[in-house]
């Protein structure tokens, strides 16, 4: 994909999802799909929070989507602290995702550098 048709695809996803209708959506979507585009090195850590209901899970589907019509769905990994919120994004739990053991035992440093 050239970066014309991967700046085309960013402004398709943010109409699909309306986001024009929200600035603070339509902003954290842009500067995550501008890195996803521009700076796939680098690491990114961008904080999204809102009260329930706010739109950060319209936020979560729409960079879903951009990544799936850029042909790269398996480039993206969601995961959430619990269950119910993992569920909300089709992610997995960060234990799940990081294979992190359950109970009370604690991860080996060694295991997690693995990861
Ligand atoms: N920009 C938008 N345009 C249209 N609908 C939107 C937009 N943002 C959010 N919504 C709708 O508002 C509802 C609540 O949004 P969403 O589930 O993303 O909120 P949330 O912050 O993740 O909530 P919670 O923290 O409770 O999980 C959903 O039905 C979603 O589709």
């Amino acid at each position: 994909m050239t970066k014309d048709e991967l700046l085309e695809a960013i402004d398709q996803v943010h109409d699909v999802f309306s986001l024009e209708n929200n600035e603070e959506q339509s902003r954290a979507f842009r500067i995550t799909a501008e890195h996803f585009a521009f700076c796939t090195m680098k690491q990114m850590l961008l904080f999204i929070t809102g009260i329930g209901g706010s739109g950060k899970s319209h936020v979560i589907k729409a960079i879903v989507t951009l990544f799936k019509w850029c042909g790269c769905p398996e480039n993206l990994l969601l995961s959430a602290p619990t269950g119910c919120a993992a569920v909300l994004i089709d992610g997995y739990t960060i234990h799940a995702l990081t294979f992190l053991p359950g109970g009370e035992s604690v991860a080996k440093q060694s295991d997690l550098e693995a990861i």
